[in-house]
């Protein structure tokens, strides 16, 4: 059986696959040609991340497809109904990449509180005076320890940045639809644990109780987060997205941090993407990544081995 990776897939998911009979190409092949390569080479399986597009025009010039696995967690570039509906099987990796996306958020959290993107920018080459303006303007940092950090969306990804989160010395709100209560165990190097039971808390009271908002929801029709919302947020919030673009109003984002009603965002998903608005680029309280949430080793290996071991049992 022929798999195509499209987007990529790690050394241990292949291996893990050709040791169990899989023929694995892992050329990445434009959209526009895709149905033609799979029908030409005959794959059955095909494994994609967020780039390539399954819709419901490659899926029907592709009669003998049998999988499609997403290595990751959103499906919304995949058209899971219609590949339903004509026998297709679709998998995806739901928890392998949960601590990456959540250290991400990390990163854009204590970059933003202490101007980390900006600092990078304007570090001058020469010239005392600059370098000393430079240290009192960012001389007025924020500690993480001690605020209160609301998680919307409280999966498996926003589980894993409250693990962090209450690691940190923070307090967490979380509000979650699906969800009341929650207790999460933090587990340490040495063998000890200790459990955190949280409540949920109404969306409002999080939106104006949060030093920092972070998303964690899939992809959504509605903004998750727009100007209503952040006319109830405090003064100075930090916000965090590194869920979907469309879940936070760019818009109202924008006039929020002009305002200084919000004091930085970090961002891995866009509106717009791959290409994301120029105001949002450009912007000097923003600090930007380029859908990188799981995008380390360790998680695109824990992918890999968790598609192949999928397929593996699908088809034996
Ligand atoms: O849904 C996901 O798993 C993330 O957004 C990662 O997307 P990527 O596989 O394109 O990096």
């Amino acid at each position: 059986m022929k798999i195509l990776a499209n987007d990529g897939i790690s050394q241990k998911g292949i291996s893990l696959l050709e040791k169990n009979g899989f023929d694995v190409i892992t050329t990445n092949v434009a959209q526009e040609q895709l149905g033609h390569f799979i029908n030409k080479n005959e794959v059955t399986g095909l494994l994609v991340r967020s780039a390539t597009k399954v819709n419901k025009d490659l899926i029907d010039a592709c009669p003998n497809l049998k999988l499609v696995g997403r290595g990751g967690v959103g499906m919304d570039n995949i058209d899971v109904e219609y590949a339903h509906k004509k026998g297709i099987q679709v998998i995806n990796t739901p928890s392998a990449s949960s601590l990456s996306v959540a250290e991400l958020v990390f990163a854009h959290l204590y970059g933003g509180v202490r101007f980390l993107y900006d600092a990078n920018r304007n570090m001058p080459l020469e010239g005392d005076s600059k370098f000393k303006q430079l240290k009192k303007s960012y001389g007025n940092g924020k500690e993480l320890a001690g605020k209160t950090l609301g998680i919307i969306g409280f999966g498996r990804i926003g589980q894993a940045v409250a693990k962090l989160a209450l690691g940190a010395g923070m307090k967490v709100v979380f509000f979650d639809p699906l969800l009341d209560d929650v207790s999460l165990t933090l587990s340490f190097f040495d063998g000890q644990s200790v459990t955190f039971h949280l409540k949920k808390t109404d969306k409002e009271e999080l939106l104006r109780i949060s030093d920092f908002i972070t998303v964690h929801v899939p992809a959504q029709k509605n903004y998750v987060l727009g100007k209503k919302e952040f006319d109830l947020m405090k003064d100075g919030v930090g916000i965090i997205n590194a869920a979907r673009g469309g879940v936070i109003d760019e818009v109202a984002l924008v006039d929020a941090l002009e305002s200084d009603k919000v004091s930085f965002a970090g961002m891995d998903v866009y509106e717009s993407e791959p290409r994301p608005e120029i105001r949002i680029l450009m912007h000097p309280k923003i600090s930007l990544t380029p859908h990188i949430g799981g995008a380390t080793n360790e998680a695109q290996d824990r992918i890999g081995i968790e598609l192949a071991e999928q397929i593996i049992s699908h088809f034996k």
